[in-house]
């Protein structure tokens, strides 16, 4: 992964913890409801006291109908109390999750191309979906089981010690003895519960993997070992959990013996203190009851332990990515470049340029020009850099050393939204989203009217496609859609940049998939743009055919421009360029099938 700041799990949890500042009102009311609930349950066995002690043992019956009805009041009063700590808990629970999904959502929408090359997006999307919700369980239950159960604790513990100092302590024993079984717990395990989220993430990557190439497993008849594999993970998975469930499981089976032992002792001594006549029977019956006011909290914070310890642990994270480095960001001092300001003036002086992580360099002393207006093509075989080069105009990545240049300025220099507005990118791998034709198209500029965006497919050469299609312009494409073919997709997409306001278009291959008369013809229509909007162009070709009237061709090997000029200048000088165009009008086939 990228660098990124060092998240540890429990500041991590913290940082949700800190989360609740921003829903006061329902803190509020929770808290009130939750002490409202906690002092109801605190009552009710002095209730049951002053029944057995003024009322049965008295034969008052006046007392013990009294005392009945403050014990309907109290069942009525815990039941108000517990829906509005549990509402006011599941509400904030929601609400958190709600701003985690949205903190990371855009965090993924900002973070540098570079991050993607190293984090699957299952591993990504395991942590907006399964990591959140783990977050969202801690704060609508077990936040609440936790505060609750340590009010209780210490309450019942003070009231206990009021009524019978000496088997207070008895029963108190037990609370140390279940601190320290629990943070033993914590220490062995927190490990395991992260290794939950970790191989759900790697099964997550797997699905999305198998699920984009399903074509490619299908075509290698691979379905069986695909499967294996996703057995395998899912088998590692089960295996994981089944661990977390019996070390919680075993944790248990110790906290109810402590429990039972407690209860075993009050009932001895406390017993033979009724017997004494130390302490009467109501006290006892009441006594007994706190007992159930002070191990039930042990055992509700021992279940809340796992996932306390699961919860950090997803905390920890999602804010891996909330705090991840983006490698690609505005300097303070960033300057915009307006529409009617840029001309798309494009300068490499020197650029070396190496991947975030890589350690071969990709690019060496990259140096050229394109004049405003100017047609300038990249040429070279597969591998060679060409998409490198042209990812660095709108800043997709940073140089390693050198400068490129848009009007004089140093990209890093230009806001980023601003550069990236003037310069369109066309790739060569043509990603469309759910939705209408006409939005697709309209996607840089949703507002556009229906004749601009039919203009726009008019020069990619696809309005005669879509008017043939009943639903026209209207047609879902998509998931939900009728499928296109990778040329349709390739000239929907070139419609969709054509839209934009750019003075810089960059073509990374981006009619490979076109036949070759619809290219020129593409080509052509791109020519008669780029005379009448005066914009730059940069085009990575695979046919030297389609750019020859290029005002400069570039031509790359090995990550070094080896040769530019005009496509004589390049055939009298370049043998590399003069063999490309040879093996090409021979076997009349793209530059990277004649070199791979
Ligand atoms: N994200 C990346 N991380 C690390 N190395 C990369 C990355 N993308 C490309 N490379 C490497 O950089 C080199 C140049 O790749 P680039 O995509 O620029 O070549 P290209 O000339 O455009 O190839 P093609 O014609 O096949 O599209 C290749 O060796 C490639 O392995």
């Amino acid at each position: 992964m990228p660098e990124q700041k060092s998240t540890s799990a429990t500041p991590s949890l913290r940082r949700v913890l800190e989360i609740l500042a921003s829903y006061p009102w329902f803190v509020f009311v929770g808290i009130i409801s939750l002490l409202l609930l906690i002092t109801t349950n605190a009552l009710t066995p002095q209730l049951f006291r002053w029944g057995i002690d003024r009322g049965i043992s008295e034969n008052n019956l006046d007392v013990v109908f009294k005392c009945a009805l403050f014990l309907v009041l109290a069942a009525v009063g815990r039941g108000i109390f517990s829906f509005g700590q549990n509402f006011c808990a599941e509400s904030i629970s929601q609400n958190v999750a709600y701003r985690l999904r949205n903190q990371v959502f855009s965090k993924t929408q900002n973070l540098s191309l570079s991050y993607y090359n190293n984090t699957s997006s299952g591993q990504l999307l395991t942590r907006v979906t399964s990591d959140v919700e783990q977050i969202r369980t801690f704060i609508g239950t077990t936040l609440l089981q936790v505060t609750s159960g340590f009010i209780t604790l210490i309450t019942s513990s003070i009231i206990v010690f009021t009524m019978n100092w000496k088997l207070a302590l008895i029963t108190l024993t037990a609370i140390p003895l279940a601190v320290f079984l629990l943070s033993q717990f914590f220490k062995k395990n927190s490990k395991l519960f992260g290794m939950v989220q970790v191989k759900l993430a790697n099964l997550n990557s797997i699905l999305e993997e198998n699920l984009i190439g399903v074509r490619v497993v299908k075509a290698f008849v691979r379905e069986k070992s695909e499967i294996s594999r996703y057995t395998t993970l899912n088998g590692e998975l089960l295996d994981v959990n089944i661990k977390t469930v019996k070390v919680v499981r075993n944790l248990f089976p110790v906290l109810f013996l402590l429990s039972n032992l407690i209860s075993l002792a009050v009932i001895g001594f406390g017993g033979a203190e009724v017997i004494g006549k130390q302490f009467s029977l109501g006290e006892l019956i009441a006594f007994n009851s706190y007992l159930v006011f002070i191990l039930q909290p042990v055992l509700q914070i021992g279940f809340a332990a796992g996932v306390i310890a699961q919860a950090s642990a997803s905390a920890k994270r999602v804010y891996e990515i909330i705090d991840a480095k983006i490698d690609i960001s505005n300097n303070p001092n960033a300057i915009v470049l307006g529409l009617s300001d840029i001309k798309g003036e494009i300068k490499f002086e020197n650029v070396g340029f190496r991947y975030p992580g890589s350690t071969i360099e990709t690019l060496k002393n990259i140096s050229f020009e394109a004049k405003p207006g100017e047609f300038i093509a990249i040429v070279g075989m597969t591998g060679s850099g060409k998409s490198s080069i042209a990812n660095l105009i709108p800043r997709f990545y940073d140089v390693t050393s050198g400068i490129v240049r848009v009007d004089g300025y140093d990209v890093r220099d230009l806001k980023l939204e601003s550069l990236r507005s003037h310069v369109a990118t066309v790739f060569q791998d043509a990603t469309l989203f759910s939705g209408t034709i006409r939005e697709n198209i309209a996607y840089g500029l949703p507002d556009s009217s229906l004749e601009q965006i039919i203009e726009a497919a008019k020069i990619a050469q696809i309005h005669d496609f879509i008017s043939t299609l009943p639903d026209g312009y209207d047609t879902i494409v998509g998931e939900r859609g009728i499928g296109l073919s990778g040329g349709q997709k390739q000239r929907v997409a070139i419609a969709r940049t054509v839209l934009t306001d750019f003075q810089i278009l960059i073509l990374d291959d981006a009619t490979s998939a076109v036949d070759a008369k619809t290219a020129s013809l593409i080509l052509e229509s791109l020519e008669e743009l780029r005379q009448a909007r005066q914009c730059t162009i940069i085009a990575i070709a695979q046919r030297i055919s389609s750019i020859r009237n290029a005002d400069k061709i570039l031509l790359v090997d090995k990550g070094e421009v080896v040769a530019q000029g005009k496509h004589e200048e390049l055939l009298a000088m370049s043998s590399l360029y003069a063999g490309i165009l040879a093996s090409q009008i021979q076997q009349n086939q793209p530059i990277s099938s004649q070199i791979s």
